[in-house]
């Protein structure tokens, strides 16, 4: 039996570098609580402390003010031809919700390519927070993938991979508040199309997960605390192991404050394909190999008619 904390139905793990050294006990123990969370709700709380931790979460959310206080016409240049890499927002079914994503965000030239593109006469200090905090993600999302790989006994060469060809995507989204008579829904229920998803957020509550029985729970989040989710590629790859996490936001907190909340998404580039490891004969083979960028022009291309489930529509045997 787990012993494991539980915030509000959401497993709380942690995964602050300091305490895991890879094969050790606490590792291995580390490495199956995120497994069973994965496979029980698509989802968990992460902690991840260091000392830098409290200014790195300061920063990057004064960051995001700035970022949403440029006008709409800096933020909506296109900056990629990349399926939803794009602005989103002053969109009538979402009208409290915005968002803007930051292609390559862990490197510097990603982070900098950004910055000048928003800040001509640029912004050393947001490119130098952008960078902080998408290091950080990017650990907690490799460090989930190396726990998952592991547990799964999949091949090594399989994470290897993954640490170099992933494309990572850094969002930063803005929820206003709702008026007194404002629908009070900031994003509706989705799951989103990443391997996995990183994300953290101000000190305005509104994220809620889905469990499997269908009960909406919230989640709370400190400044060194994160949700590790799994997106749809995640799904297919683990063979429905792992089911992509439904979640939505709701802005409860009526005429108060603004929410700012960061995601981190993994997308593979190339092939993705199930490990053999994830197929027996009572779980054969469910998904066709697939590319997750064709995905998710898949997924755009049908704006009115979203399948129930859009990843088995397209890929699903
Ligand atoms: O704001 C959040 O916490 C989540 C945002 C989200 O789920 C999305 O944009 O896909
Ligand atoms: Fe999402």
């Amino acid at each position: 039996m787990s012993t494991q904390p539980i915030n509000n139905g959401i497993p709380v793990i942690d995964l602050s570098p300091n305490n895991l050294e890879p094969g050790t006990p606490t590792w291995v123990r580390t490495r199956e609580d995120v497994r069973r969370a994965m496979e029980e709700l698509g989802c968990f709380q992460a902690i991840y402390d260091t000392k830098a931790a409290e200014e790195i979460h300061i920063d990057i959310l004064a960051a995001a003010e700035e970022l949403f206080n440029l006008p709409v016409e800096t933020k909506s240049q296109k900056l990629s031809d990349k399926p939803y890499f794009g602005y989103f927002g002053q969109h009538p079914s979402f009208p409290l919700y915005e968002s803007l994503p930051v292609d390559h965000p862990a490197t510097v030239e990603g982070s900098r390519g950004f910055t000048d593109a928003m800040w001509p006469a640029g912004n050393l200090k947001f490119c130098q927070s952008n960078l902080a905090f998408s290091k950080v993600v990017v650990e907690i999302d490799q460090l989930a993938m190396k726990m998952l790989t592991e547990s799964y006994r999949i091949k090594d060469s399989f994470y290897d991979e993954y640490v170099k060809s992933t494309n990572y995507v850094l969002r930063y989204f803005k929820y206003k508040a709702p008026k007194e008579d404002e629908d009070n829904m900031g994003l509706a229920s989705h799951t989103d199309k990443s391997m996995v998803s990183v994300l953290h957020q101000n000190h305005v509550n509104g994220l809620q997960i889905r469990t499997k029985y269908g009960v909406w729970v919230d989640a709370d989040f400190s400044p060194s605390s994160f949700i590790v989710m799994a997106g749809d590629a995640l799904m297919a790859w683990s063979n429905d192991k792992i089911p992509s996490c439904f979640h939505r936001v709701i802005m409860k907190e009526t005429g108060r404050e603004t929410r700012y909340s960061l995601g981190l998404g993994s997308i593979v580039k190339g092939t993705l394909q199930t490990p053999q490891e994830m197929c027996d004969e009572s779980r054969p083979l469910l998904y066709k190999p697939f590319d997750q960028f064709e995905y998710l022009r898949f997924y755009e291309s049908k704006p009115d008619h979203k399948p129930e489930c859009p990843i088995k529509a397209y890929c699903g045997i």
